[in-house]
């Protein structure tokens, strides 16, 4: 197979979709790393369930890598590198997960991931790289090579706007990344206003996956109890006010519609899941990057401002919990006043 040469690091729910939708596209040489699950998909492939392919099974890309470093091995010249990890700043930051495999001036880099202006540290790491934005509502999840896709492929893509490069060029480079991609069953879209697509999209992961996180109930328990209300629906009408500031006016109906999405399923967002799964939380990204925005532009988060402090000791006992660090036996003492 000849055509763009295309890496795809994190296999995960989403990745596994997006490389499989690459393959079938047929326009690329497609490589992917694969860590845990390595040994058994470089044997066996995946073996995937999809509302939008149907059952596929022992699925393999061209290439697999165990790791980032592998895939830098290899001598390719990725002309395309697609990241569908967590996007986890606090813990590891992507834009130097990546480094080994982007080529300065050369490299597009594709982040196809939850939350918000994902696209600044690359642009500070990478003047001269195009770096597109990728907003999925695509339902997914891989458990060890198994893949299973519940809701369809919902994609939009658009440049980041790097501001050391032409526009132009930027806005080729997402066109001929969805030559890439499109295969007739997906339906991802080119778009020109990618930060109005993540401000829409935080309505819902930035109210309703932290305050289900918090809480440790399901959207409709959210609901049932009031909880949704009381602090998401506050939360979200606080986005509105933060895009609005940001010169975004969006739509009288994207509440409503946050809101509806869910309907007539006991819905857990997935960092409601992450928690469960004590796994660490996408806070930085999801909450952390809109509420420095929001401080930027003078605009009042109280709902928001609590859900991202408490989520921070919730963050805290997840990494400790995990081994990230260890605390000593004695509490410290803190000197500090409190007035
Ligand atoms: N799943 C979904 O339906 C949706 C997810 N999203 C967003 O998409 C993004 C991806 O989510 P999702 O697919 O669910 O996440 P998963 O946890 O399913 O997948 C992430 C993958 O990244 C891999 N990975 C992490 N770090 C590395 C590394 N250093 N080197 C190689 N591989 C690595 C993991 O490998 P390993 O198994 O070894 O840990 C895992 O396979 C997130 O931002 C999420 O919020 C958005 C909409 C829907
Ligand atoms: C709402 C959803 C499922 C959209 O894909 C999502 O982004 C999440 O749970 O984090």
């Amino acid at each position: 197979m000849t055509g763009h040469k295309v890496l795809l690091i994190g296999a995960g729910g989403v990745g596994t979709i997006v490389a499989y939708g690459i393959h079938l596209a047929g326009n690329s040489e497609l490589s992917i790393v694969v860590r845990r699950d390595f040994a058994k998909v470089n044997d066996v492939g995946y073996n995937i369930d999809s509302i939008d392919y149907g059952i596929v099974e022992g699925w393999k890309p061209e290439n697999i890598y165990p790791s980032v470093a592998a895939a830098a091995s290899s001598g390719t010249v990725y002309q395309y590198v697609i990241i569908t990890t967590k996007n986890l700043p606090d813990i590891a930051k992507v834009e130097e997960l990546a480094e080994p495999v982007i080529t300065p001036g050369v490299t597009v880099v594709v982040l196809i991931q939850n939350g918000f202006d994902l696209c600044r540290p690359f642009f500070d790491k990478y003047p001269k790289n195009v770096v597109i934005s990728g907003i999925t509502y695509v339902g997914s999840h891989n458990s060890g090579g198994s893949v299973h896709q519940t809701q369809p492929d919902r994609s939009f893509f658009g440049s980041g706007r790097n501001p050391y490069i032409p526009e132009d060029l930027q806005e080729s480079k997402v066109k001929e990344f969805l030559s890439i991609y499109s295969n007739g069953r997906n339906k991802p879209v080119y778009i020109t206003n990618e930060r109005e697509y993540r401000y829409k999209k935080l309505i819902y992961n930035a109210a309703m996956n932290t305050s289900c996180a918090l809480a440790g109930v399901d959207t409709g328990r959210l609901e049932l109890s009031g909880a949704l209300d009381a602090v998401a629906i506050p939360a979200m009408r606080e986005i509105i006010a933060i895009a609005k500031a940001d010169g975004i006016n969006l739509p009288n109906d994207c509440i409503n519609n946050a809101i509806h999405g869910d309907d007539g399923d006991w819905f857990e967002p997935s960092m409601l899941i992450d928690v469960k799964k004590g796994n660490p939380i996408e806070l930085e990204v999801i909450l952390g990057n809109v509420l420095r925005v929001a401080e930027e532009l003078n605009v009042k988060t109280p709902c928001l401002s609590l859900l991202y402090g408490l989520l921070k000791a919730v963050q805290f006992r997840l990494r400790e919990n995990q081994g990230h660090f260890t605390l000593p036996i004695d509490r410290p003492i803190s000197e500090r006043f409190y007035k």
